[in-house]
């Protein structure tokens, strides 16, 4: 975003709308590979209605979408561990965010009167990401943050990898996976420490007892649902 852009939006000197309104309830989802945040947000779809985006499920469908432009670049991206441009990333999120919204199928708590709420798993991963998101599409009421030890991440992944089929499931990726979190992703977690968004949980524990631990703190943020 250009220095000039940003210095007119502190001081509020344009209004400027986003896709999405606060009549939709985003909580991004961050933490390392394997600290659990795919299992969790599973959990919280069942308990407490939210819709589900994994930013890496999207690159992956979109890689093997027919037709694609970006499926080679994606494809080095994810074995690479590189992030994909942001682009390409917000705007595959911002469709499935208007999917899921038009869906007529999809009503019940936190669903009626144009309301919505979702879990953005595994974004945004770089600051420029948030930066773009949050300026166009909407933005973001907390940040999810899944914290467990490297040893936890690594037996996870490696288990994982033996039946998931994902390229980057591997130690070589993981290591690579692992530098461009700590590099690329932990300054988003500071920025919105900063900001009092980060709602931090250790996912060390079994999967019931971190699920429990990250509805108690989510549930206070949802809103009411409107009739
Ligand atoms: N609390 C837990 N205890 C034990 N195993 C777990 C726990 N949470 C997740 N797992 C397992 O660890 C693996 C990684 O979990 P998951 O896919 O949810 O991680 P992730 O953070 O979404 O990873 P990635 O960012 O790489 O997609 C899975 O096989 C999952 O079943
Ligand atoms: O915003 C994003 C999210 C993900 N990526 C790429 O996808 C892989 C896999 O992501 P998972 O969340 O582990 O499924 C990630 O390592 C990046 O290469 C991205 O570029 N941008």
């Amino acid at each position: 975003m250009p220095v000039i852009q940003k210095i007119a939006d502190a001081l509020h000197l344009h209004s400027h709308s986003t896709t999405f309104d606060d009549k939709v309830t985003i909580i991004f989802v961050l933490g390392g590979p394997g600290a659990g945040k795919g299992t969790q947000c599973a959990r919280l779809v069942e308990d407490l209605g939210f819709c589900h985006l994994s930013a890496g499920d999207l690159l992956r469908a979109e890689q093997h979408r027919e037709g694609s432009e970006y499926g080679q670049l994606i494809q080095t991206c994810i074995k690479e561990g590189k992030i994909v441009p942001m682009e390409v990333t917000v705007k595959l999120l911002e469709n499935a965010m208007k999917a899921a919204l038009a869906d007529q199928q999809r009503s019940g708590t936190g669903w009626t009167n144009g309301q919505g709420r979702f879990l953005i798993d595994g974004f945004p991963r770089k600051m420029d990401q948030a930066e773009m998101f949050e300026h166009d599409v909407g933005k973001a009421a907390a940040v999810l943050y899944f914290v467990t030890t490297e040893e936890i991440m690594l037996r996870r992944i490696l288990e994982r990898g033996k039946t998931s089929g994902r390229e980057d499931d591997n130690v070589e990726s993981l290591k690579k996976r692992f530098n461009t979190y700590k590099e690329q992703t932990m300054p988003v977690i500071e920025h919105y420490e900063k900001l009092g968004k980060v709602i931090e949980i250790d996912s060390s524990f079994p999967i019931e007892e971190v699920h429990k631990n990250a509805k108690a703190a989510l549930s206070p943020l949802l809103p009411e649902t409107t009739a």
